[in-house]
Parts: structure tokens; C-alpha cells; sequence
């Protein structure tokens, strides 16, 4: 692999300093004299492998998760080619730490862990100075993607206040081969309701309660308004924010400018691909399934309208037939027509009362209609959890659903892993390895009846977002279209190890991750070009010639000093 070359303006220790220059004892003689760190640094020169041993055996001196979490952070800030290199090397082993499950204790106590900011914090207070904030901190850069949080809904965990946007944009670097460099991290602070952060004086964030209606729309207008001025080619992709604002900003923004909601549509790509794989080893059609879905915020949402629109566009029948294949089971049980306050965005799913006055005629006297139930009547052939209850598919309800269908489709898939429905171990015992399952955390293998490993497949977004937006990307589109992430999803479905072997996992190994999301961007891509959301002016056939050319790789490159180089 040729080594890039660079001209670098920085000398002495502010090249030490600088996390994207930065080689520590991999300079060269030549670069040490040339750039005024011969007495800086010990006499050895280190190879990148010499620095990745060390820099592993340092992280095996931790004996915690959270430790390891905080080394890779710490190093993150010193050396970004060793950084990702260390990972990419052990990618298996390492994207827990860095990401989830481990990501959510690291969130989950930010403000007593934080050593260095990183990226821009827009925070509410310092509305008036926003612009001038945002221009000082990409400053000389060309940002290809911003990825925002305002911290409201992390994972199951709730309300943070601040925290994510980092982690997820390493995705992008490490699983997308996105240049670090023009990738940044918003945390759009606009205070917090959870009163155990706002009682802490060690809280880093704005201690005040949330910022609502019109005060908080105008102020996240402003910042999309400055990504659209200064970046118009950029990705901007929003993390984690709570269900009253996530659907809303989507469609407000998604006409206008290339946004993508993880939470909504991630989750949705990435969850028909594998209920894809799934009914690959079922030969069923996606119109064939009963779907009921337990926890009905965005990213139960996005997952219903994804699978929703498959069925229309794949299996050809009309939305109002697709609507009707749904169960949307929340909080307060089954979402029907007297249920009171149903969100204006899952009124197409909502069901007639009419099916259920029987059972309910059973029920308790609040009337809600549990998912037991929902269970008993529709027999479904799928159940996805994202309702960040713990043990929600209780052995009772996988046993139900188990007694009337052969292959029980079940995506327990909220995190991290310990609030996720059911434990696949369990979910696969109580079906005797009938369960066809996927978790949105990393699991062990379970015991089929015959001694076999069955593979739980990781459905978590990680394994598409960074390939849908390096698609996006690279082929400049405009905007990020249904037909663009449903290119993608079908991409990553066809990667499917179960499609081979039925007894195999229903997704590619996390380990996989590169090559699968490089796979999944040349299908954005692709169809980007061919329905004319793109930039660019290549032909279909360029597409992975040109995306290879663009991967961003942990490799040093070879520095030249010179004054008006890069700083
Ligand atoms: N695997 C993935 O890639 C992936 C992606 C996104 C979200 N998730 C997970 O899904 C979960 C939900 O995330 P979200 O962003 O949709 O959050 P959200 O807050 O928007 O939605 C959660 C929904 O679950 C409902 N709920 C809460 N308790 C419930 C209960 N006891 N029974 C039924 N419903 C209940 C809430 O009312 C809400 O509608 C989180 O754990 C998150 O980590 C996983
Ligand atoms: O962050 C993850 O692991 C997936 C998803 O975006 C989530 O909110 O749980
Ligand atoms: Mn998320």
C-alpha cells in the first residue's frame, strides 16, 4: 500500500500534540530533524505493528471494560493512525469496548470519566454566539459528515444530557473508512431532565431541564441552517435524540439536505436485512409475516416503516395491506383506536378495537391489551423488541408465539445488553433451536439440541450506517432517499451467512463489518446515480473503483515540512 504523503505546517510539540500528525516514536530520522523533534523523542524508531503491540499489551493491563474504554480514549487523543489501527486489528474483540454495550457505561458516567472535549458543543445558552462557535471549530476544514446529538434517548439508557456523537463517528472511521478528519462530533446541549445529572456537581453539561417547542426547534434549525451554508455537501446524521424530536427532524430536514436518522432509519435498514436472511431460511415472503413489534418509539417506528415499505416495494401490495401485516405493542399494550394520546406518526398502524373487544371483555379494568395476548390472537411469525424492557419476551410469551409457528423470528434488539427482552440463550431453549434470532448487542453463541453453536447474529446499526453514508458520500447525493437505504439493506441481506446455511448466523460477523459496509455503500451509491440523487457524473460500473480510492486506511503517512502546509 503507497504511503500518502502530507505537508505539515506543525513543529516540535505541536506536531506531538496534534492526534491526526502525531506518530510519537514512528517519525522518521528525516521528519525528526525536519520538524524539530529530535530531542523530543526517545532514539528507537517503531514501526506501526511495534506501537500496536505495545499499545495492546497496555490495554490488556486493564482489567475492565471501562478501563479498556478509557485507554482507547486517551489514545484517540494522542494518535489517530494508531488508534484505529490497534482496532482494526482486533476488531472483534474491541468494537464492544469502544462501542456498545461498553459506550453506554462510558455515557452513562461521562462527566466523572471526561479528560478532553472533542468536537463542537452548541449548547443553549450560547445560542448568540453559535455561528461564530461553529466556524471557529471548522475552521480550514473540509467536512464531509457531521454527526449530532442532543443526548435525550442514549440506547435504553435514557436521558444523558450530553455524550454519543463521538463514539458513533468512529463507526463511521473505523467500519466506514471515513477520513477522521472531516468527520465531526455536535453535541447540541440543550439541557437535561434527568435529575441525578442536574443534582451532580461534577455534571459537565448545561444543568438545566430541557428546552422545549418552538425555543428548541429554532435552535437546531440554526445549527442544520449553518451545516447547509458552509457544508452543502455533507452528511449530517442524527443520534439518539428522544421520540417527540427524531421523526419530526427527519421529515422537517429530509427534502432539503442529505440527513439520516440512525435510530429511524439505520435500524430500520439494517433489521429488514436480516428479517430478509430470516425468511430466506423460512421461504416465506415479507408479506407473508405477522409482525408484532414491542416498544413503538423511533426506533420501533423506523423498523415498522421500513419493513412496511419493502413489502410494498419488493412483495407489491398496497400500504394499506403492509399496515395491516403490524402490531404495534407499547407501554400501554396494544396501540389501537382507544388507546388515548397515540403519536401522530403511528396512526396508519393503529388497530381497529373491533378485532379485540372480546379480549378485552377478559382484561383488567384499564383495558390495556398486553403483549401476551396481542401473542395469543395474532400468531405472529416475527416479534422485535426495542422497549428497553428488560425480559419483556417473558418464557411464557416466546412459548406462545413458539406453539403456533415453526420458525419463530425474534429480534430482542434493545441495549445495551443488559435491557435487552430476552436472552437468546434462554429465547432459543424455550423454542428447542426453532428461534431464528438476532440481538442489538453482542451475544455469546447459544446450544442448538444437538450440541451445535447457533450464532447470534448482531443486528445493530453499526453494521450499515457507516456504509450508507459513505455511499451517500462518495456519490455527493444531495439527500439520502428510502430507494438508497433499502439498496443498501438488500445489499447487506445478500451478505447473509444463513443464506448458505440455514443453521448460520443471520448476519456477517461484526468482524466483517469493513468489507460488508464498503459493500453496502457501492449499492447506495449505485442507486444513487441511477435514480439521479447523485453528485457525481461516474457511471454505475465506476462506482467501486471510485469508493476504494476514497477509503480513508490507518497507515502514517510521509511528512514534508513546509509554512503553508496543513495545520
Ligand atoms: N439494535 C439497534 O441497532 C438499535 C437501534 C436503535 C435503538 N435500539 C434500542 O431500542 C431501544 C429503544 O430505542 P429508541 O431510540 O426507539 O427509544 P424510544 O424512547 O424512542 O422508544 C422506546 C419505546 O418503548 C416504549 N416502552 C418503554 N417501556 C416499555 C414497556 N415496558 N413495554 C413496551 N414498550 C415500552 C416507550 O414508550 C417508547 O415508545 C433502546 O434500547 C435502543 O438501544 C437498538
Ligand atoms: O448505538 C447502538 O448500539 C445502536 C442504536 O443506535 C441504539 O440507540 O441502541
Ligand atoms: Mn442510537
Amino acid at each position: 500500500m503507497s504511503q500518502p504523503q502530507f505537508r505539515v505546517a506543525l513543529r516540535g510539540e505541536a506536531i506531538l500534540t496534534h492526534p491526526r500528525f502525531n506518530k510519537g516514536t514512528a517519525f522518521t530520522t528525516a521528519e525528526r530533524q525536519a520538524f524539530g523533534l529530535t530531542g523530543k523523542l526517545p532514539y528507537r524508531i517503531n514501526s506501526l505493528d511495534e506501537q500496536c503491540q505495545r499499545a495492546y499489551d497496555q490495554l490488556q493491563s486493564q482489567t475492565t471494560d471501562i478501563g479498556k474504554n478509557s485507554f482507547l480514549q486517551s489514545m484517540k487523543d494522542q494518535n489517530w493512525v494508531l488508534f484505529y489501527s490497534l482496532l482494526t486489528r482486533h476488531l472483534r474483540e474491541l468494537i464492544p469496548i469502544i462501542y456498545t454495550p461498553t459506550e453506554a457505561e462510558a455515557i452513562a458516567n461521562y462527566s466523572h470519566l471526561f479528560r478532553r472535549s472533542e468536537g463542537l458543543y452548541l449548547t443553549f445558552p450560547n445560542r448568540d454566539s453559535m455561528e461564530e462557535d461553529f466556524l471557529e471549530a471548522t475552521k480550514g476544514n473540509s467536512i464531509d459528515l457531521f454527526v449530532s446529538s442532543d443526548a435525550e434517548a442514549i440506547l435504553g439508557i435514557g436521558d444523558q444530557g450530553v455524550g454519543i456523537s463521538a463514539a458513533k463517528s468512529v463507526i463511521y472511521t473505523l467500519i466506514g473508512g471515513i477520513d477522521p478528519s472531516k468527520a465531526f462530533a455536535v453535541t447540541l446541549d440543550v439541557g437535561t431532565n434527568n435529575e441525578s445529572l442536574l443534582n451532580d456537581p461534577l455534571y459537565v453539561g448545561w444543568p438545566h431541564e430541557r428546552i422545549r417547542g418552538k425555543e428548541y426547534d429554532d435552535f437546531v434549525d440554526k445549527f442544520v441552517q449553518l451545516v447547509r451554508k458552509h457544508f452543502p455537501h455533507s452528511l449530517l446524521h442524527f443520534e439518539d435524540y428522544g421520540v417527540t424530536n427524531a421523526q419530526r427532524l427527519l421529515q422537517r430536514y429530509r427534502d432539503t439536505h442529505a440527513v439520516f436518522n440512525d435510530d429511524i432509519q439505520g435500524t430500520g435498514a439494517v433489521t429488514l436485512s436480516t428479517l430478509m436472511a430470516a425468511i430466506g431460511v423460512t421461504k416465506s415472503k415479507l408479506c407473508d409475516q405477522r409482525i408484532i413489534i414491542y416498544g413503538a418509539g423511533s426506533a420501533g417506528l423506523g423498523i415498522t416503516k421500513q419493513l412496511r415499505d419493502a413489502m410494498v416495494s419488493l412483495d407489491k401490495i398496497s400500504v394499506e395491506e403492509a399496515n395491516q401485516k403490524f402490531w404495534l405493542v407499547d407501554k400501554h399494550g396494544l396501540i389501537r383506536e382507544s388507546l388515548p394520546d397515540v403519536r401522530e406518526d403511528l396512526k396508519e398502524y393503529v388497530r381497529k378495537d373491533s378485532e379485540w373487544e372480546e379480549i378485552q371483555a377478559q382484561g383488567d379494568s384499564n383495558g390495556e391489551i398486553k403483549l401476551l395476548e396481542v401473542v395469543k390472537k395474532v400468531k405472529p411469525t416475527v416479534m422485535i423488541g426495542t422497549s428497553t424492557h428488560a425480559g419483556g419476551f417473558t418464557r411464557e410469551i416466546i412459548e406462545a408465539m413458539a406453539a403456533k409457528c415453526d420458525r419463530p423470528i425474534i429480534f430482542p434488539l434493545s441495549n445495551p445488553s443488559k435491557l435487552v427482552e430476552v436472552d437468546p440463550k434462554d429465547a432459543n431453549d424455550w423454542t428447542k433451536g426453532k428461534a431464528l434470532l438476532a440481538t442489538g448487542s453482542p451475544f455469546p453463541p447459544a446450544k442448538m439440541p444437538d450440541g451445535k453453536d447457533y450464532i447470534i447474529a448482531e443486528c445493530n446499526n453499526a453494521l450499515i450506517y457507516p456504509g450508507l453514508g459513505f455511499g451517500a458520500m462518495i456519490s455527493h447525493s444531495r439527500i439520502m432517499t428510502d430507494t438508497m437505504i433499502i439498496a443498501g439493506a438488500r445489499r447487506l441481506a445478500s451478505l447473509s451467512p444463513a443464506l448458505t446455511n440455514p443453521d448460520d448466523a443471520l448476519l456477517p460477523d461484526f468482524g466483517d463489518a469493513p468489507s460488508i459496509n464498503f459493500e453496502v455503500a457501492v449499492a447506495v451509491a449505485e442507486q444513487a446515480i441511477e435514480e439521479g440523487s447523485a453528485g457525481v457524473d461516474w457511471m454505475k460500473e465506476e462506482v467501486r473503483e471510485k469508493a476504494k480510492e476514497k477509503l480513508w486506511r490507518p497507515i502514517y503517512g510521509e511528512y514534508v515540512f513546509d509554512e503553508d502546509g496543513e495545520k
